[in-house]
């Protein structure tokens, strides 16, 4: 399945995979500066075995200079992972796509630290005590404060507020941060590269409410406000229902799993003011299955979304919208080619079967949907638009 030619609508020339094979690109940066560091983090925060830290190391050297070795065929989805990988095994990593590499280096870090091996280790998230800590952090408290100014907003004020919380959100990344320069998050002037929030309210006002899917990304300062916009979408009558996907196991550093949307929920809850009560508001919407957890196999896959099974196709096609959070979501959503970036967005996610909007901040270097005169502005202007976090974009499709 990887690596089928993108399916394109009549006009749109195909676009080549982005690939990890180039010293100096982003994708590069990826395997050689920032792997190093997550394993060097992951080493302080456990007290891994000689063996499991042997193992790390041998990873790490695989995935720079080896070629891509299979999953044990006695792994729970060894099989998966045939199906996924065929064509990848046995290549240089650096010669596979990006987008497949770098998911296969995290599930392959889980079976390093015995994730899902029967014994001591199978279930501890490598991620948790940075997930935690962030949770846990003075700026959360400050955060969910912040929402006590809500219910003195106006309703398109508050819309508006909620939806760039949620936006933005994207850009406490546990794993970006590992190597993002710090300067580059803090007083910069943030922009939007494309913007169809308007398109996309107004698609929901005039749709009759039914469900919202929403695909999330990042844990704890990502998925509190996403949360929060949830509420507000059930609240304000645009949702009969939420549809939260989730991943299924430990993923990218600060990926949501549903271990660590309880905990967010709880945090909500204790915070006391608004943000309890809208914790308490979510709480009994997933008791009466208003809000509902999902956690796919295909959440976890290396693939886009055009090679999704049909069971998601389902969820989504039956969606009055689905909103796609974060960078690696919008990769998969445009298959993580070399688009130019003009190309229309409703050309390349034109098989999408149902409505979507997509909000993402820029950490990678796919993108489309750009006005040309935005693009050469921003070529012009900054450097690391399309990688540093910096920059935004909402693109909906109806
Ligand atoms: O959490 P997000 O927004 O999906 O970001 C994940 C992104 O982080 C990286 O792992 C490194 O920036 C990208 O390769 C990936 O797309």
């Amino acid at each position: 399945m990887a690596e089928a030619p993108p399916r394109l609508p009549d006009g749109v020339a195909p676009a080549a995979p982005i690939l990890c094979n180039e010293p100096g690109s982003f994708a590069w940066g990826v395997f050689h500066d920032r792997h190093p560091r997550l394993l060097e983090q992951l080493c302080d925060a456990f007290p891994y075995d000689a063996d499991q830290r042997r193992a790390l190391e041998a990873l790490l050297d695989e995935s720079r200079t080896g070629s891509v070795a299979r999953l044990s065929p006695r792994a729970h989805d060894a099989a998966l992972w045939d199906a996924w990988g065929q064509r990848n095994y046995g290549r240089p990593w650096a010669d596979v796509p990006f987008l497949w590499a770098e998911s296969y280096f995290y599930r392959r870090l889980l079976d390093v630290v015995g994730y899902f091996t029967p014994g001591p280790w199978k279930g501890v998230d490598p991620f948790a005590p940075a997930k935690a800590a962030e949770l846990a952090s003075a700026t959360v408290d400050d955060e969910l404060a912040a929402l006590d100014t809500l219910p003195q907003l106006a309703n398109d004020q508050s819309r508006e507020a909620l939806l760039a919380s949620s936006l933005w959100g994207n850009r406490a990344d546990l794993g970006f941060q590992i190597t993002a320069d710090a300067a580059a998050h803090d007083g910069v002037d943030s922009a939007l590269v494309a913007d169809d929030r308007a398109r996309f309210w107004t698609h929901l006002a005039e749709s009759p409410a039914s469900r919202v899917c929403l695909v999330a990304d990042n844990a704890g300062r990502e998925l509190l406000p996403d949360l929060v916009l949830i509420d507000y979408l059930l609240q304000a009558g645009l949702a009969a229902e939420v549809l939260l996907q989730l991943k299924p196991h430990p993923y990218y550093v600060s990926d949501a799993t549903t271990a660590d949307t309880l905990a967010c929920l709880r945090r909500l809850t204790a915070a006391g003011g608004e943000a309890a009560r809208i914790g308490r508001r979510l709480w009994a919407a997933m008791q009466e299955s208003r809000l509902m957890l999902r956690a796919h196999p295909f959440a976890c896959a290396p693939l886009p979304y055009a090679d999704m099974p049909d069971d998601l196709c389902q969820d989504y096609a039956g969606s009055t919208v689905t909103i796609l959070k974060g960078d690696l979501n919008y990769r998969r959503l445009v298959g993580d080619l070399h688009w130019p970036a003009v190309t229309p967005f409703a050309s390349a996610v034109d098989y999408f079967p149902g409505p979507v909007v997509t909000l993402r901040t820029l950490k990678s270097e796919a993108v489309v949907g750009l006005q040309p005169s935005t693009l050469a502005r921003l070529d012009a202007d900054v450097e690391t638009w399309r990688t540093g976090g910096t920059h935004a974009l909402i693109q909906f499709r109806q």
